[in-house]
């Protein structure tokens, strides 16, 4: 999974205009960073928009979370990797059965396929959100199960905090690719996020790339924003 040039830094392009997006975009080196696009710009300007950043050099993590049927959920995965993004994401709970007929219709796609990710538990939850929808137990250990689900399905890796990911490379072997969102440099507001670590921090307990949206685009210079936090992870 780690090529000569295997930039860890996402930068979560959660913006509400093509404008604004750019505006930080033509900013950005393919090189050092990937981009997300998320539900907001997606829905708002769809795959159009997905290219463009591809023609300008970027691997882009499609991150719409599908979450349905098997039949509903592997189209759509079908549909991402007909747009040649590089990561796309499929919600753990959707089940066996689900992971195992996205991962199937991925593998026509050979060796350009996608990396498949299932989310575990959204890093914006704490134990008080999944007492509410009736998970008993820790999110570590909600984490933990719906892991060595996806793993047990064949997908790639997972989307969960950093603070699981020292056990869940114990448990799941190096390989697994574990993306964390929730980084939040030690000055950064937490906002809605719960389960948060440094971008430093983050890679030590074996992230292996981190998801970065406002603490970089609600910058006032972003791309110093950036600078630092690349700075903070060099050697990595
Ligand atoms: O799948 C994701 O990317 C995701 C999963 C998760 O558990 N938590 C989470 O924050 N995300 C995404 O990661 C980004 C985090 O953004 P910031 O909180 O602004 O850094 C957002 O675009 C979220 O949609």
């Amino acid at each position: 999974m780690q090529t000569v040039n295997d930039p860890k830094i996402i930068v979560a392009l959660d913006f509400a205009s093509e404008a604004s997006a750019f505006a930080l975009v033509d900013r950005l080196d393919p090189a050092k960073c990937r981009l997300k696009v998320g539900k907001e710009l997606f829905t708002r300007f769809g795959p159009q928009l997905v290219r463009s950043l591809q023609g300008r050099g970027f691997e882009v993590f499609l991150d719409l979370k599908f979450h349905d049927i098997p039949n509903t959920t592997s189209a759509a995965v079908a549909a991402a990797a007909d747009l040649g993004v590089w990561m796309v994401n499929v919600h753990a709970l959707g089940g066996e059965r689900m992971m195992v007929a996205c991962r199937e219709r991925l593998d026509a796609y050979g060796a350009d396929r996608p990396l498949l990710i299932a989310v575990t538990v959204l890093t914006s939850m704490g134990p008080e959100d999944l007492a509410g929808i009736g998970v008993a137990g820790t999110p570590e250990a909600q984490v933990s199960r719906l892991a060595t689900l996806a793993r047990n399905c064949g997908l790639d890796g997972v989307v969960c905090s950093a603070q699981e990911a020292p056990v869940l490379k114990a448990e799941q072997g190096a390989d697994f690719v574990l993306v964390t969102p929730g980084i939040r440099p030690a000055t950064a507001e937490k906002g809605d996020q719960q389960r948060v670590m440094t971008p430093s921090e983050a890679l030590r307990a074996g992230s292996d790339y981190l998801v970065i949206g406002r603490p970089i685009t609600r910058a006032p210079d972003p791309l110093a924003a950036l600078e630092v936090i690349a700075s903070e992870i060099e050697g990595f």
